[in-house]
């Protein structure tokens, strides 16, 4: 079968989206053309069971479809991929009659289930069909542990201590209910019916081992949707992920992932997810100027250049001051107060979702950005900046922190290894 993965997209600010190194392209339809070339659908034998035959003269996939992520690696996927357009994030409470064991087998479940949607194959049971005709869209689970999984399971001594509680930051207005959970899983594809896919055979794999805690829906723009590949925007118009760290900086892997020497060292190779819904006020946000907006900032709504000049790329001066004498970026701009130099060294990789579930009780959007942010220890990375934040971000007046995760993610499973197994098996 030929090859039918085409370079995958890069912005600026995020790292490369698509098939991370190693990964193929794979054309469900590709397969499913050859056998309705021989008019046979595809069995279990051939590793793709479920799909009923194409036309054998049915066109090639997409570079969308085909884009294809692998499941198992040093690492799991999810993380330093680009962002994809369809996001769904469900955190799970176990049962009370699930304990290790159940925990064991249903780790085993998911990741043989995200193994194969991965590849572009049907779900290992009762598939819905959902996901027919379309190629793995560069499709991703991942899959985290929150704290109180680990008192259940009879884990305590493991539990890794970056999973202490988040501070209580003074603007946060946070709904216990969607916060938290004993498992997280995170799907993203460049296809929304591929997306939802996955979501149902990870619910239904849970069977009754697990109950959805809560569920929440995003989405970022279709690659390929801009001229050139570029920095994503979020709900409120601005170019978000600039200042990403990209994996070819030297530090990337240290920032980013616990170290394969690491503790606990279940964790080598892992990260950690802080996940935040954060609504945007947009009735307030969108009745400022553009010169007011940019000044929460500190760069311009058109093309992400700083304040103090250039371009996208350029570096912010934080000492150039206008012929009055005040900065022209402010003191309280977001990306003043957020860089890594101004926070000891913090850093994150940030790699959102924004999302819109309709207009809330009080006649506003509910809408903003599912926030999710990787580091190889919270408490030098998304902590000490948000408690920056929390003192004085210009941003605070138009955002609000409605609901919180932190989950420890794994490193990725081995051939024939499940996710989390050195933890439930160590
Ligand atoms: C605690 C961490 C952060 C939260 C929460 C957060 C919320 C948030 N941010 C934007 C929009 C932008 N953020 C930008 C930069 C930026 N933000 C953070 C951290 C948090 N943001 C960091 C670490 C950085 C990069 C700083 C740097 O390295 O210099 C930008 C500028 C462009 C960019 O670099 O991405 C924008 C725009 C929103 C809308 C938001 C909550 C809804
Ligand atoms: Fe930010």
């Amino acid at each position: 079968m030929p090859d039918q993965s085409l370079p995958q997209t890069r912005t600026p600010g995020t790292p490369v989206a698509g098939p991370v190194s190693g990964a193929r392209g794979v054309s469900r339809r590709a397969l499913l053309g050859t056998a309705g070339a021989t008019g046979l659908a595809l069995g279990a034998a051939g590793g793709a069971a479920g799909y009923a035959a194409a036309p054998a003269q049915a066109a090639p996939l997409s570079s969308v479809g085909s884009g294809r992520v692998m499941f198992h690696g040093k690492h799991q996927p999810g993380i330093t991929e680009g962002l994809q357009a369809c996001g769904h994030l469900v955190a799970f409470d176990l049962t009370a009659g699930a304990g290790r064991r159940e925990a064991a087998a249903l780790l085993r479940r998911w990741s043989v289930t995200a193994g194969r949607l991965m590849a572009g194959e049907a779900a290992p049971h009762d598939d819905t069909g959902v996901a027919r005709d379309a190629g793995p869209s560069s499709l991703t689970l991942t899959f985290g542990f929150g704290r109180g999984f680990f008192a259940r399971t009879g884990l305590e001594k493991q539990r890794p201590g970056a999973l202490d509680p988040l501070p209580d930051f003074s603007s946060d207005h946070l709904d216990r209910a969607r916060s938290d959970g004993d498992l997280w899983v995170q799907i993203g594809a460049n296809d929304a019916l591929v997306a939802f896919h996955a979501l149902r055979a990870i619910q239904k794999d849970a069977g009754s081992a697990a109950r959805v805690r809560w569920q929440m829906n995003g989405f970022n723009r279709t690659p390929g949707a801009t001229a050139h590949p570029m920095t994503a925007r979020n709900l409120m118009g601005q170019l978000d992920g600039t200042r990403n760290p990209k994996p070819a900086d030297t530090d990337f892997e240290k920032r980013i992932f616990v170290p394969a020497s690491g503790e606990p060292t279940w964790m080598a190779n892992g990260s950690y997810a802080v996940v935040r819904r954060i609504r945007m006020l947009l009735d307030d946000w969108e009745k400022l100027s553009l010169t007011a907006q940019q000044q929460v900032i500190g760069r311009r709504k058109a093309d992400g250049a700083p304040l103090s000049g250039g371009d996208e790329t350029t570096p912010m001066d934080l000492e150039k001051t206008d012929a009055d004498g005040e900065y022209v970026v402010p003191l309280t701009a977001h990306a003043r107060i957020t860089r890594p130099d101004k926070n000891g060294g913090a850093a994150m990789l940030r790699r959102p979702f924004s999302y819109h579930d309709g207009i809330g009780p009080d006649g506003t959007p509910d809408a903003g950005l599912l926030f999710v942010c990787w580091q190889a220890d919270p408490l030098r990375g998304f902590v000490p900046v948000q408690r920056k934040l929390d003192r004085g971000d210009a941003l605070s007046k138009y955002i609000r922190h409605e609901a919180s995760g932190l989950f420890a993610v794994p490193g990725g499973a081995a051939e024939g290894e499940y996710v989390g197994q050195r933890l439930l098996e160590g």
